[in-house]
């Protein structure tokens, strides 16, 4: 077995999303399994920068599959986007002998990736993020958990509402995207849910459904706000004030970041790892690793930062139909 590259360096950046401890740890194995050395970047391009590489061995994975957060730690890196920085990250991999680079992220954490391929340094991307908004793959890795975690914070409020007989506005994350609210409305069952990608026009879209509802007898009603479609605060005292309806409004924040990956996350993280690191063992670089349904794929980074997906139309239209 020969393998083009002798070292690999793995790193996370951008926020974090439950799974990628198990793309960590596939990548690790993987390397391993190949003879491969594999070297882990703390604090993604940060730790670049500063050259904090640490040696990754089966020990320092062992068991984190089950884990969420990132064991090599993750940040959002100002200087990294400068020439000055990008070239430190540059030279620290050219010295670190760092001859493959897997970078565990989102959108971002791929537009660097692309940098530092122009720069000579070869890299593979895999999809972390819990916003699923990353165009050239139909899933990310973190969507699911953070998806039930929602779903189980928005399950919970209901029962509150349903004996005060409230309005329950609840903001959940997805940056300028709406997966993570159409997908968490559909399965809650939401009276409304506003996502960025459609415009909100507050009477035909929240007070009329709202209405519309009560006359078919509800007495309590959930509505989803994307954080990038709407503010909830505004949206409910506008539905109190068009109303009357009680409302209280809940951002659930950053807990749809943590917590123990799913089966779905954990799989399609730990494919996504073995493939990274089987592409740099056959000497594949500047690739991003995608699903496309079911199926796991790699597009060239270039490529597959120009790809872009909207919103599943058909889910679209089922839960509109659901909602009225
Ligand atoms: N256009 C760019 N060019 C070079 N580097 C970039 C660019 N955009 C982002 N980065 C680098 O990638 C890091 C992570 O990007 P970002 O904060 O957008 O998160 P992300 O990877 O999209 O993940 P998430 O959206 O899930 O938080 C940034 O802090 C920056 O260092
Ligand atoms: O952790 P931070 O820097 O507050 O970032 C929050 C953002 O990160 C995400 O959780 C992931 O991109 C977004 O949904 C959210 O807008
Ligand atoms: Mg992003």
């Amino acid at each position: 077995m020969s393998n083009s590259v002798k070292r690999i360096g793995v790193l996370t950046s951008g926020g974090d999303a439950p799974g990628m401890n198990a793309a960590i740890r596939a990548v690790v194995l993987t390397s391993i399994h190949l003879g491969i050395d594999c070297v882990g970047i703390r604090r993604g391009y940060t730790g670049l920068i500063s050259g904090d590489i640490v040696p990754m061995t089966a020990e320092d994975v062992n068991g984190i599959e089950r884990c969420g957060g990132t064991i090599l730690y993750t940040a959002r890196s100002a200087e990294f986007q400068t020439e000055k920085g990008l070239q430190r990250a540059v030279d620290n991999c050219k010295f670190m002998d760092i001859e493959g680079l897997v970078v565990i992220g989102g959108d971002g954490s791929y537009r660097g990736a692309l940098e530092l391929s122009r720069h000579g340094v070869p890299v593979v991307g895999l999809p972390g993020t819990i916003d699923n908004d990353i165009g050239c793959t139909s899933y990310t890795i973190g969507f699911d958990t953070a998806c039930n975690t929602a779903i189980d914070a928005v399950d919970k409020l209901d029962d509150t509402m349903q004996a005060h007989e409230r309005c329950s506005v609840v903001e959940v994350m997805g940056h300028r995207a709406g997966h993570l609210a159409l997908n968490v409305g559909i399965a809650t069952g939401a009276t409304v849910t506003l996502i960025p990608e459609m415009g909100v026009d507050f009477e035909a879209d929240v007070s009329g459904r709202i209405r519309s509802a009560r006359l078919k007898g509800q007495t309590h009603f959930t509505v989803i706000v994307a954080e990038g479609a709407a503010s909830a605060h505004e949206v409910a005292e506008k539905i109190k004030a068009a109303t009357g309806i009680d409302t209280r409004v809940t951002t659930l924040g950053h807990i749809q970041r943590g917590g123990s990956p799913l089966i779905r996350d954990r799989v399609t993280a730990a494919r996504m790892g073995y493939k990274a690191v089987r592409l740099l063992a056959d000497g594949v670089f500047n690739r991003i690793i995608c699903m496309n349904g079911e199926k796991c794929v790699d597009y060239d980074i270039e490529e597959a930062l120009n790809m872009t997906k909207g919103l599943d139309e058909d889910a679209c239209l089922m839960q509109d139909a659901l909602m009225s």
